[in-house]
């Protein structure tokens, strides 16, 4: 049985969507910037108003409370909200072993947000998604404002938790991330997915 399951989901700006991830799958998907990448994360995540059917491990959505289900399918935004003044306040217990692993400075958990640069806010926001231990992670362009070495350290983190049996989906828009990170990868244009090769 897949993890997560699409079927015919879509709303009149993207889609239908239909697909299948298991356990410890990533579809990397790519596309032309306003084809509908975020809007299709959104309706998984039952953030934006959709029709049709979304599963996890076969349960439909509508079988489940909203928070419930979002927070089994997690949605990564591309730029996160911050809504307390210390980054430590958005986490129960400080990831610090991850944070090292991404490169971010050991006191940063003390510092007030307003105080991290864009880069340390997309790796922070990358560890609040990690920290909630969902079956499926949804992620809009989790990388897009770290420089090389960062990527490469977040892409680790990302694998890791692959190997641990987590299902991504990951909205990129660099064809060599997903060849790296993804098992799959698809190109939303026109509204569709239409699957592609990985080149490695
Ligand atoms: N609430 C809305 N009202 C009107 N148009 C919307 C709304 N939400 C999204 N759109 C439009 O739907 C299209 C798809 O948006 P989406 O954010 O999914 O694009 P994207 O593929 O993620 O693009 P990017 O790569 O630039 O992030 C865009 O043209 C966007 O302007």
């Amino acid at each position: 049985m897949p993890r997560l399951q699409l079927i015919a989901l879509r709303s009149p700006r993207a889609g239908p969507f239909d697909l299948s991830l298991e356990p410890g799958e990533c579809l990397a998907v790519t596309g032309p910037s306003g084809a509908g990448k975020s809007l299709m994360l959104r309706m998984i995540a039952d953030l934006d108003p959709h029709d049709g059917e979304a599963l996890l491990d076969g349960r439909p959505r509508a079988a489940m409370p909203a928070p419930d289900w979002r927070r089994r399918v997690v949605y990564g935004a591309s730029e996160s909200g911050w809504w307390l003044d210390q980054v430590g306040a958005h986490f129960k217990t400080p990831p610090v072993e991850a944070a090292t692993a991404l490169g971010l400075p050991q006191d940063i958990f003390a510092r007030p947000v307003a105080s991290c640069s864009t880069g340390e806010r997309q790796r922070l926001a990358l560890l609040r998604v990690l920290a909630l231990d969902a079956p499926v992670l949804l992620l809009d362009e989790p990388t897009g404002a770290l420089d090389p070495e960062a990527v490469l350290r977040a892409e680790d983190l990302l694998r890791q938790r692959l190997a641990a049996g987590t299902s991504i989906l990951m909205v990129t828009h660099d064809p060599a991330q997903a060849n790296r990170v993804g098992t799959a990868c698809a190109v939303l244009e026109g509204g569709r997915l239409q699957v592609a090769t990985l080149t490695r």
